[in-house]
């Protein structure tokens, strides 16, 4: 599980409209225990050419999980206890520009976590580390993405600041302003702290931010309305689906060896509890988060 320069497994967070993908082969609904709880749903499994794929509906099928409620970390370990090595998150966002217009296809490669009432990290508790988020999103899965994209003839711009914030609510004008005097560029209440996570569990993660609204700020188009944001959901669905059908040949041709960026080796020199201070039970909730440092420690002191 989870070595290094092994095979390529796309593990896909469907969002807001997203809640099963078209085209698997040897399809199948599994159920994942993880050390951190139920994910949100079971993971549809199954292969895409020689790919193997994991599909996760974020807010399980039926929408029944507000943005809140989501087990983050229960999600990313299961996609990691599977095998997973890349994340694509689709998502669902408004949009703080006037050139980024609803239907338009964001890879953001920046964020600002305004989120609060949520699990963030798998350390602490007896095992403590500390990642970085400097560059958080995985370039060389933004690459395939951009590449995919020109095939699925979707609107894509590359790069951006997404705004997470709580919610349920969609922010007040005030904030909206705020955000976008901060210079970011679309708002969503999901990305965050899945893409900590997802560096923590040492995966390869990238968002494709899907533009539904122009959030409140907008002079000419109002407050935000969910029936709204689902019509243009519903107009996006299809284009998502095949921008991750683009994604699979490549992703399994591409994938030789480690992450140029590092991101599969993000938790070397990140864990500072020494090994005999650590707490037992909490290397065990780590097997699949942690597994491959812990185990390369291990051998490392015989
Ligand atoms: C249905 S509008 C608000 C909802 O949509 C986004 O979800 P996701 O990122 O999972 O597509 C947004 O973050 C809110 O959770
Ligand atoms: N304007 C918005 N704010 C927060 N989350 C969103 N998801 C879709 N549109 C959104």
């Amino acid at each position: 599980m989870g070595e290094l320069g092994g095979m390529a497994m796309l593990g896909v967070i469907g969002g807001s409209g997203l809640y099963s993908i078209d085209g698997l082969e040897d399809q199948a609904w599994v159920a994942v225990d993880t050390p951190w709880g139920p994910p949100s749903d079971e993971i549809l499994t199954g292969r895409l050419g020689d790919l193997e794929v994991a599909f996760l509906p974020r807010h399980g099928r039926g929408h029944r999980l507000s943005p809140t409620e989501i087990n983050y970390r229960a999600n990313i370990d299961a996609l990691k206890r599977l095998g997973v090595t890349d994340v694509l998150s689709m998502s669902a966002c408004g949009s703080f520009r006037e050139e980024l217009p609803p239907g338009t296809f964001v890879v953001v490669d920046q964020f600002i976590d305004r989120t609060f009432a949520r699990e963030k990290s798998f350390f602490g508790s007896g095992l403590v580390a500390h990642v970085s988020m400097a560059d958080p999103v995985c370039q060389r899965l933004g690459d395939l993405i951009e590449g995919a994209a020109i095939f699925a003839e979707v609107t894509l711009h590359r790069g951006g600041t997404y705004l997470a914030m709580e919610g349920p609510q969609f922010s007040s004008r005030a904030e909206s302003n705020l955000y976008r005097g901060w210079g970011c560029d679309v708002i969503g209440m999901t990305n965050m702290p899945e893409a900590k996570l997802a560096r923590e569990a040492e995966l390869c993660y990238a968002t494709v931010a899907m533009v539904t609204d122009f959030d409140c700020w907008h002079d000419e188009h109002g407050a935000v309305e969910v029936a709204t944001i689902v019509e243009v959901l519903h107009r996006n669905a299809q284009a998502a689906r095949a921008l991750v059908r683009g994604i699979a040949p490549t992703l399994g041709a591409s994938h030789h060896g480690a992450c140029r960026h590092g991101c599969d080796r993000a938790l070397e020199h990140a864990v500072i509890t020494p090994p005999q201070a650590r707490d037992p039970g909490a290397v065990a909730r780590l097997d699949a988060v942690a597994g491959r440092v812990l185990r390369l420690e291990a051998k490392a002191q015989g």
